[in-house]
């Protein structure tokens, strides 16, 4: 993997994608819990923190910024996009509520990696494409304690997407060791995990499980 997003190719959003969450994780311990999830070959970061002061995620990101660095992972802000700019992350993660790709795109430039949620909405995922999104996420597939009311997704949604975009396919929403494969089966590219990696006894084991089950290129 390149080891700056200035060489990001959409192929390479792939493998296991960790986000982080102030539930799970804290300002004394983020850092070391991360870097479990990093050992067990986690690809992907994305720094989730609706609650913490402007002060406290400008230094918790820029410290995930740097550790990301460090393992050649990709490190993504979500919502803000002024953070991702400020901590010079590789990219920014977008939803419906959220600020919207022409402006995600007009301020983090042309390498930046913009994953946009799409939910169960195929048709959102081809705009969203068309638009210059980097990757796009569905779901939730499973039962999330996270994010218990967010919509459900099918399967056959991921299906029908890996026939239809040419950009990776994340999928999203009570991912675990035991039932990641059949997101990946179902043409998910990668799989976004919370409580399944984080909530686990052993972060780094339970993200070596997930990220064994993707074919290596
Ligand atoms: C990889 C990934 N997929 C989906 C989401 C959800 O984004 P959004 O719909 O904006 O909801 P919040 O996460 O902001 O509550 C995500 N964050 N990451
Ligand atoms: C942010 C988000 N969007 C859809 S489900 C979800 C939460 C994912 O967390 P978990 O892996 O704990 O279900
Ligand atoms: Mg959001």
């Amino acid at each position: 993997m390149p080891s700056s997003a200035s060489h990001h190719t959409n192929k390479f959003i792939h493998g296991l994608y960790v986000i982080t969450d102030t539930k799970l994780m804290n300002e004394e311990n983020i850092i070391a819990k991360v870097s479990q999830a990093l050992k067990g070959g986690a690809k992907i970061v994305q720094y989730r923190d609706k609650v913490s002061s402007e002060q406290t995620k400008l230094k918790l990101a820029t410290q995930l910024q740097q550790l990301c660095k460090s393992y050649q992972a990709w490190f993504i802000v979500n919502d803000d996009i002024h953070l991702a700019k400020e901590v010079n992350a590789d990219g920014v993660h977008i939803g419906k509520d959220d600020d919207d790709i022409y402006k995600a795109r007009q301020l983090l430039g042309d390498n930046a990696i913009i994953g946009v949620s799409c939910y169960n909405d195929l048709n959102r995922a081809l705009q969203m494409q068309d638009l210059g999104a980097n990757y796009v996420a569905f779901g939730r597939f499973f039962n999330s304690k996270t994010k218990p009311n967010a919509p459900q997704a099918a399967l056959t949604t991921l299906h029908q997407a890996k026939q239809s975009l040419h950009i990776p396919i994340v999928a999203i929403g009570g991912v675990t060791a035991e039932n990641a494969q059949s997101l990946i089966d179902s043409g998910a590219d990668s799989v976004a995990v919370i409580q399944g990696v984080f909530a686990a006894k052993d972060i780094q084991a339970e993200s070596q499980k997930i990220q064994q089950l993707f074919p290596t290129a």
